[in-house]
């Protein structure tokens, strides 16, 4: 179903603190639900709150949400940062900054890599603001059981950082999804055209690293503290952090449970988008 949303028509901009320096956050709002469902992006260069979730927004907001696209701070239309300590609290820290000032007392949080990171990151210090909680392909960092680490989508998402050119995305592309055969040329200029219209981002994105190799610190042993219904979606063939990662996730979280789509990498939102919205829908709803 079509809702005529467009980015254009549901951006919007907000001034916040964060650890004393001001800093302008870009989001979008759409639709006008009572309950609020925020969906945060993952940290590949050129994503946005858009960009991750264009799939998902239509029919969730259909469905009678209100739903905010948060541009986390060092991503798209918000301003630039070098975060030295935990990107996932910095996240969060930018987060509760949104919420109080659209005066949301609860939302659920659906969150894509880094931005499963950071809703686990919220949930944590912020346990009565939230909700549900959806998870795909993040929630927590630490290492794999099984694959070496870095994984290698996060080893070409990094090249692409410090050498933003069409091969490079072209290359993290390839083992960004299972089925390649949806990413048209035209997607892959969008979002090169995206990273470049922010080198400040991408600069800085390389300076945290330097800083701090591990921007997305190990919750697993504060998982148990999460009360909150929690579903875990993952791809079983995801190259960028690997599948056992969510088999924590729900050793962890006492109220959880996992899917895992076959035939799905690192982005089961949008390969398997009408299945993971029935189930989100479902989720939410009961
Ligand atoms: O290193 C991690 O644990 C997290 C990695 C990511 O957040 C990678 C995300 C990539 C995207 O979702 C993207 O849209 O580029």
């Amino acid at each position: 179903m079509s809702m005529n949303l467009t980015e254009a028509g549901s951006s919007r901009f907000i001034d916040i603190e964060l650890d004393g320096q001001p800093v302008k956050l870009h989001y979008n709002d759409c639709g006008e639900g009572r309950e609020t469902i925020v969906m945060l992006h993952g940290s590949g260069p050129g994503a946005s709150g858009w960009a991750n979730f264009n799939r998902n927004i239509d029919p969730l907001v259909a469905a009678g949400y209100r739903v905010i696209l948060l541009d986390c701070p060092g991503w798209s239309k918000s301003d630039s940062i070098v975060c030295t300590g935990s990107r996932s609290d910095l996240n969060a820290r930018a987060l509760k900054s949104l919420v109080d000032a659209l005066d949301l007392e609860q939302i659920h949080i659906l969150g894509n890599s880094m931005g499963g990171h950071s809703a686990v990151a919220f949930t944590l210090e912020n346990p009565e603001r939230v909700g549900k909680l959806v998870l795909m392909g993040g929630g927590t960092g630490g290492a794999s059981l099984f694959t070496p680490m870095p994984a290698e989508g996060i080893k070409l998402l990094q090249k692409l950082y410090r050498e933003p050119t069409i091969e490079n995305l072209k290359q993290m592309m390839s083992v960004f999804v299972f089925d390649t055969s949806d990413l048209t040329e035209e997607l892959f200029q969008t979002r090169l055209d995206n990273m470049l219209k922010r080198r400040d981002h991408l600069e800085n994105f390389v300076k945290s690293l330097q800083a701090n190799p591990k921007q997305f610190p190990d919750f697993s042993p504060r998982l148990p503290e999460i009360k909150q219904d929690t579903l875990v979606i993952w791809g079983r063939q995801d190259r960028f952090v690997p599948m056992d990662t969510g088999l924590r996730l729900v050793a962890g979280i006492p109220n959880s449970q996992l899917h895992i789509f076959n035939q799905c990498g690192h982005w089961a939102q949008w390969e398997h988008a009408d299945r993971f919205n029935r189930m989100v829908l479902d989720f939410l709803q009961h």
